[in-house]
């Protein structure tokens, strides 16, 4: 067999679990025919008995390995000069063979010349890109990755594309091997040079696969589980206040103050706490959505003109200090993404969420995890259709109300809309200027994040006819690009709703993002 038989080549290891019910001849061959029926262009066998019963059904190119667990070496994989002629002999058109630097019965030298002696082709197993560069020195056929994260250290979880990558720059024959269990995975370990890309566990360990499916639908049932203590969450926008007792997506109780915006944040915590004080005994944590930017616990405004904070303001340790209590704060409109990504409007979808209101604010969730940090600010794009500064600026209630100042009527955005509905064409084309943004706006999020929905709230958003004005102004064509535009469900709860969920899922009294659904999960090795 030629080296180029394996080019571009995906490779099934057919190892059964040892002991388990798949360990037997019959299985093996199975997986093997079922592999190559399927485009498999090689096998990878394991022991001298499989080894030939698959020869037997077919004349694919076959990799062939034996393992051994030695008592003076941790040499597994094809230890002896005997082991790897044996394989030759029974038909394995390439050898493998542990390639590490460790203690080893015979030297990577001496069994590649006794194969080279059988004419067959060789592969080094290797650890590292060192373990590579001294097979190739020695005149070995085949790289592979197979035992990089196998020689000692703890198991990693991902297939090593980065040495998949460092090997290339020696050599073209490069087989990617180990822990490639998506098809993801197989695509970026041949997009980063592979010559051929190894799939073992994830085809033909039945066991592996199923415990890997069944820890990730485990921790579906788990994100579904109620909350099972009631939370108070706190929202502090731009203009109220919400202080919330949220159970299991439900607000069960609520106060609303108007937000002082010259009181300042000590202020509104205290009178917070007082008007909370009949739960106290309820909750066994606090839970915060501001507008603005949460970085380490401190609190700092984004767009000072939505609302004026000190800049890296304590927030969590105040509030823990006011309730005594664990804290978990978040930016309201991520906290509302995940409130309806939950409860809502978007319910298990990917999805962008806007409220417009006193500003705009943003949130996104993907692949059903929440993007915290600065993710979904877009009502700080800088907006080429609406001028220089913040997207905000020029949208929300602020500028509506400003705008009807400028053509000579002093009310706020509420009255706005109100004199639109009796036709006032001042008022009209105000709001009309605000809608064609924020359509625009959706259409530019639709190109960067391709979201199932745009869940719309806040007062500006859910006012009269507003949603309707935004969607009216969507260009139709072309269809595909059209964004999916639903109000919000959750309404003013969404950020309390969110943010209680999201304290929910944070751990320990290190309420960081590390809890955050998905933030745990990954597949368990082998
Ligand atoms: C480290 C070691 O002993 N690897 C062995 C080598 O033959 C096999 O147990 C693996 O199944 C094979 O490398 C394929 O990898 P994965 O099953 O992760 O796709």
């Amino acid at each position: 067999m030629q080296r180029e038989a394996l080019k571009n080549v995906l490779i099934v290891s057919c190892q059964p679990v040892p002991g388990g019910p798949m360990d037997n001849p019959e299985m093996v061959v199975g997986f093997a025919l079922a592999a190559l029926s399927s485009g498999a262009g090689a096998l990878r066998i394991e022991s001298l008995p499989y080894l030939r019963a698959v020869r037997a059904a077919t004349s694919a190119p076959i990799v062939g390995i034996i393992k051994r667990d030695l008592s003076d070496s941790p040499v597994r994989i094809t230890p002896y000069v005997e082991d790897a002629i044996a394989l030759a002999e029974a038909g394995a058109d390439i050898v493998a063979f542990d390639a590490t630097d460790r203690t080893r019965p015979a030297s990577v030298a001496e069994l590649i010349a006794a194969v080279k002696a059988k004419g067959k082709l060789t592969m080094a197993d290797c650890s590292s890109l060192q373990d590579a560069q001294r097979a190739l020195a020695a005149g070995i056929d085949f790289v592979g990755t197979t035992l990089s994260g196998y020689v000692g250290e703890a198991e990693p979880v991902d297939p090593d594309l980065g040495l998949i990558a460092d090997m290339v720059r020696l050599t073209p024959f490069v087989i990617a091997e180990g822990r490639i269990r998506s098809t993801d995975q197989a695509s970026a370990a041949a997009r980063a040079g592979a010559y051929a890309v190894v799939v073992g566990s994830a085809i033909t360990r039945t066991e592996h696969a199923t415990s890997w499916f069944k820890e990730a639908v485990e921790h579906g049932f788990a994100d579904r589980q109620p909350s099972s203590k009631p939370v108070l969450a706190i929202d502090i926008g731009g203009t109220k206040i919400i202080a919330a007792l949220v159970e299991n997506g439900t607000v069960r109780d609520e106060v609303t103050l108007s937000t002082q915006r010259d009181a300042g944040p000590d202020r509104w915590i205290d009178d917070l706490a007082k008007k909370s004080a009949a739960w106290r005994g309820q909750v066994e944590r606090v839970s915060i959505a501001v507008t603005g930017i949460i970085d380490n616990d401190l609190w700092s405004a984004l767009n000072p003109a939505t609302l004026t904070i000190p800049e890296a303001y304590p927030l969590v340790d105040r509030l823990r200090q006011a309730f005594d209590l664990p804290v978990f704060a978040a930016n309201d409109a991520q906290a509302a993404a995940w409130g309806e990504h939950r409860f809502g409007a978007g319910q298990g979808q990917d999805i962008a969420f806007l409220t417009i209101s006193t500003g705009i604010g943003g949130g996104l969730v993907l692949n059903g995890k929440p993007l915290l940090g600065i993710a979904g600010h877009f009502g700080l794009l800088q907006s080429p259709s609406a001028g220089a500064g913040p997207l905000e600026d020029q949208v929300s209630g602020r500028w509506i109300a400003d705008q009807a100042s400028r053509a000579g009527h002093q009310v706020d955005a509420p009255a706005v809309f109100a004199a639109a509905r009796q036709g006032a064409t001042w008022a009209n084309s105000i709001i009309d200027q605000s809608a064609g943004r924020v359509a625009l706006l959706c259409r530019d999020i639709q190109l960067m994040f391709d979201p199932d929905r745009i869940v719309i709230g806040g007062g500006i958003g859910l006012a009269d006819g507003y949603l309707d004005r935004v969607i009216d102004k969507i260009p139709a064509e072309p269809v595909r690009l059209k964004p999916r535009i639903v109000a919000s469900r959750l309404g003013r709860h969404a950020g309390v709703i969110g943010v209680a969920d999201l304290a929910f899922r944070s751990k320990g009294t290190d309420w960081t993002a590390e809890g955050l659904p998905g933030a745990e999960y990954r597949d368990k090795g082998k």
